[in-house]
């Protein structure tokens, strides 16, 4: 009596291969916690349902916290979000519970409405919590690979209502500017589903540049082969004016991105920033300084100050006294 074995067919088509041959990854799964503040109803449910669902719905339970899980393709790479939809009124327990959340998320979407100037202002507590918590995170953190270096998103939404405006687009990038977050978007969430998408996408992309090049790790080349990459034009912030928007991103990128450029010139023309013109000149400025302070581990990892209320738009040439007087002192000039 002969056994017959049937083999499977070898022309079956896995899963995996399947995506492998559309270009996505399926190997490196990333996961990241994303956590959405702002005042109560500006719409960060309506957010966070929308991105997942793509459907825009009214209304929703003001006290319900909830994490979303989402897997989505970004630039090709399968990635799980877990959204934190935090609640817009917490009571006097839910604060403790802010600290803890804020320690747990990855990145940040910080939102606003532009009908609604108290939650505007809410925005400068909310970063204000988020620095401080990451920074306790980070010195009770025995990893070198601390993460109080993570990307925070400014979103003004409800740009569908133009008549109950109270806060412009110009205030937005000024505030975005000023709190040091990494890009800022105006959107309707009602309106547009690709606004929300584009948020979403950012902040993977920015979580990415920052995860790969922890700020303590990130030399001048790294951030430009960063730069390069993860702010292509149609990596951008959403910003209205097109004519800004290339260098309005990489502008952003740099506030917090770049441990040399911490504390980034605002003022520059559109002009000096023309396409990839800002690395690459900001990074022949910086080399004389860079390449002794490279030597001097201290520099580079001193943590960062945060300082309250937020600088704003200090005078740029304070900063560059600053560095000049630094760069004049010799090797045994301290920071
Ligand atoms: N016109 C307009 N209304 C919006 C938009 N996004 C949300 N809303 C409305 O704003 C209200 C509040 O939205 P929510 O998503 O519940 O706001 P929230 O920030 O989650 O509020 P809490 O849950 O209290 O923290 C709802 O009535 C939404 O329908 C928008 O883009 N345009």
């Amino acid at each position: 009596m002969s056994l017959k074995i049937i083999f499977p067919t070898m022309n079956t088509t896995s899963p995996k291969s399947s995506l492998a041959k559309l270009g996505i990854h399926t190997t490196k799964h990333k996961s990241l916690k994303v956590m959405v503040l702002g005042q109560s109803g500006v719409g960060k449910s309506a957010m966070v349902v929308r991105f997942i669902t793509r459907r825009f719905i009214g209304e929703y339970d003001p006290n319900l916290e909830k994490v979303y899980t989402h897997n989505t393709t970004f630039d090709n790479e399968l990635i799980q979000f877990d959204i934190l939809d935090a609640a817009g009124q917490p009571n006097k327990e839910d604060c403790v519970s802010l600290d803890t959340n804020i320690r747990w998320a990855d990145a940040f979407i910080l939102m606003y409405s532009v009908t609604d100037k108290c939650s505007f202002d809410e925005c400068n507590r909310l970063k204000f919590l988020i620095n401080y918590n990451k920074r306790r995170r980070k010195l009770g953190s025995n990893s070198k690979d601390s993460l109080s270096d993570v990307p925070v998103i400014l979103v003004g939404n409800k740009t569908d209502q133009t008549g109950d405006r109270m806060v412009s687009i110009e205030e937005g990038q000024r505030r975005f500017r000023d709190l040091t977050c990494v890009c800022f978007h105006e959107i309707s969430v009602r309106e547009s589903v690709d606004q929300v998408q584009a948020v979403f996408r950012d902040i993977f992309r920015f979580w990415r540049v920052f995860s790969k090049f922890p700020k303590l790790k990130r030399s001048t080349s790294d951030v430009q082969n960063a730069s390069d990459s993860a702010l292509s034009p149609d990596s951008g912030c959403s910003f209205y004016d097109p004519s800004s928007y290339n260098s309005e991103t990489r502008r952003s990128f740099f506030i917090n991105a770049n441990t040399c450029l911490e504390e980034t010139d605002h003022t520059e023309s559109t002009d000096e920033l023309g396409s990839g013109s800002l690395c690459s000149s900001r990074c022949e400025i910086d080399t004389p300084f860079r390449s002794r302070a490279s030597t001097d581990g201290t520099l580079l990892s001193r943590p960062r100050r945060w300082r309250y209320p937020p600088p704003g738009c200090l005078a740029h040439t304070n900063r560059v006294e600053r560095r000049m007087s630094i760069s004049t002192r010799g090797s045994n000039a301290s920071y």
